[in-house]
């Protein structure tokens, strides 16, 4: 025992500075040292304050966007975007000039269609026929439909005909454009629609099960064609000079500009060559929206391109220019389809709640992709549920039975019900309003429609109170336990005055979420 004391430490003979040291190497020895020291104290200060810091790290606030295809839910988060993410808006800008370009394109081809069906094959082969060179046509399809134009109708005239013919090639930049753009560019609705709410008719619904999130959100189809505006806007420069000599796409014009596309190589349908035909279109296409007589026909056939998603007819000319490039406004009126849910982080900046993080989730509200919705019921604090009420007098698009109203109260009810849902936040936007002002004003009666509406006023604020009203009771009768009924009037494409109400269901929810939290 004693022999162990008296054998030499190993570990002290390590500390123990080294035999012969200078007074000037021992000074060195001893500043390395307490540097050390300093660096390590500071490495655990460093450490408790992450530990510190992520325990009291606030959880994200939740909020679900619910509401039938085409009630406004991406548009409401586009003004979130505006307001608390801007420079992620800003970002994304630019790339939204192809959507808008086909948003542009297909509300000009609906036109073209309904406008074909006026003309009737009364000389099919005859001399009337297409003044164009067959080959000018890019394939079959387009010279059939261009051969039966071959009478005149109501008012419409061999001028309305050559202008439907020099409009033809916007139906392939439609196409392409689609093809481009992928799923979620199309307003196809596949005919198994599926039940206003399939979570609340089944019981095999389980949270979380299936949740498929997209943080990209509508980014995907963005981001096919992102840096190709710029560079689409590069190539508009150069050619721009030469703009005044660019005719509407007779044969000439639209072989330059087949000829203007990039590589032959490049079988990809771009967003180049789809703005350069649509430049050429520009004068064409303002030409048939100005119209009278086709203004008439479209009128006769109760087709409202104004009241439809992504309108830009009236802004024909400056969206269609070689250098277009979009405005916020434009942005927030863009139509893009939502596929699946997809996830949009917000951050705040400011205020006692700066640092907390905001997870906005959007859903596609087709029939058959609400099933997609249920596993994002049992953890969110907050529900924007969208019903447009200018819809009364419409059908679902995925199922011509169904009112689109209908939809929306059957939707309401469903939400209100779910036992999941109880303790959740409901926040209710009754949309379109600017909507349903114009469509009463033109004398469209609610009550024709709804008949319980009975003798009331037919305008827009009496109507708009009648259906909060009836959106009011069916969550007083069908919540599963009390809760406030918090509504909004809105038309979120007035980015204005969402501003203002997006800004109080902000702290709407904030504040309920920190009284649930027991802070307040
Ligand atoms: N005039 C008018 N148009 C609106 C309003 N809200 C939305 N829109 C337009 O309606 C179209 C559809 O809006 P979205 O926000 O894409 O609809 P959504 O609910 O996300 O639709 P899905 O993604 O199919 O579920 C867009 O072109 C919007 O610009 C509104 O209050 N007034
Ligand atoms: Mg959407």
């Amino acid at each position: 025992m004693s022999r162990a004391l008296d054998a030499p430490d190993p570990l002290s003979a390590a500390l123990e500075p080294p035999p012969n040291e200078t007074p000037a190497e021992r000074w060195a020895r001893e500043q390395a040292e307490a540097q050390a020291r300093r660096i390590s104290e500071q490495i655990d200060d460093q450490i408790k304050a992450e530990r510190l810091a992520l325990k009291k790290r606030k959880p994200p606030i939740k909020v679900l966007l619910l509401g039938q295809s085409e009630s406004g839910k991406s548009t409401t988060v586009k003004n979130f975007q505006l307001a608390y993410a801007y420079s992620s808006f800003l970002t994304e800008r630019a790339a939204w000039r192809a959507v808008i370009h086909l948003n542009l394109v297909r509300s000009i081809t609906s036109m073209m269609d309904v406008l074909t069906k006026e003309f009737s094959v009364v000389f099919p082969g005859n001399d009337l026929s297409s003044p164009l060179e067959p080959e000018y046509y890019d394939d079959e399809d387009e010279k059939e439909s261009i051969i039966d134009l071959t009478s005149v109708r109501d008012g419409l005239t061999e001028s309305h005909r050559q202008l439907l013919l020099r409009l033809q090639p916007l139906r392939r930049v439609q196409r392409n454009l689609e093809k481009t753009l992928g799923a979620a560019s199309s307003e196809e609705v596949h005919s198994a629609s599926g039940s206003a709410a399939p979570w609340a008719s089944s019981v095999k619904f389980r949270p979380r099960e299936f949740a498929v999130t997209s943080r990209s959100g509508w980014k995907s189809a963005l981001n096919r064609v992102r840096g190709k505006g710029d560079a689409a806007s590069a190539y508009n420069e150069k050619v721009s000079m030469d703009r005044s000599q660019v005719r509407p796409p007779r044969r000439s014009s639209v072989s330059r500009v087949s000829e203007a596309k990039s590589d032959p190589d490049d079988v990809e349908p771009n967003v180049e060559h789809a703005s350069q035909v649509i430049a050429a279109c520009a004068d064409d296409m303002y030409a048939l929206w100005m119209d009278p007589v086709v203004r008439a026909v479209l009128d006769r056939r109760g087709m409202r391109p104004e009241e439809g998603p992504g309108f830009f007819l009236n802004d024909v000319k400056r969206i269609a220019m070689w250098d277009y490039q979009p405005s916020d406004d434009d942005v927030v009126r863009a139509r893009l389809r939502t596929m699946g849910v997809q996830e949009h982080r917000f951050i705040f900046e400011k205020g006692s709640e700066a640092g907390r993080e905001w997870l906005i989730y959007d859903v596609g509200g087709a029939r058959s992709l609400r099933h997609a919705w249920y596993p994002y019921f049992d953890d969110i604090n907050a529900i924007i549920f969208l019903a447009p009420i200018s819809c009364f007098d419409e059908q679902l698009a995925e199922d011509r039975s169904v009112n689109r109203l209908q939809d929306s109260v059957m939707l309401w009810k469903a939400v209100c019900s779910t036992k999941l849902l109880a303790k959740v936040q409901l926040i209710l936007f009754l949309n379109k309003c600017d909507l349903l002002q114009k469509k009463l004003a033109r004398g469209v009666r609610v009550k024709d429609y709804i008949p319980t509406y009975g003798d009331r006023p037919n305008d827009a604020p009496n109507a708009a109170k009648y259906f909060r009203q009836q959106f009011r009771d069916i969550l007083l009768r069908h919540s599963p336990q009390q809760r406030g009924f918090y509504s909004y009037l809105t038309s979120v494409v007035d980015t204005q005055a969402t501003a203002i109400q997006v800004a109080a269901v902000q702290e709407g929810i904030q504040r309920n979420h920190l009284k649930d939290a027991d802070i307040l």
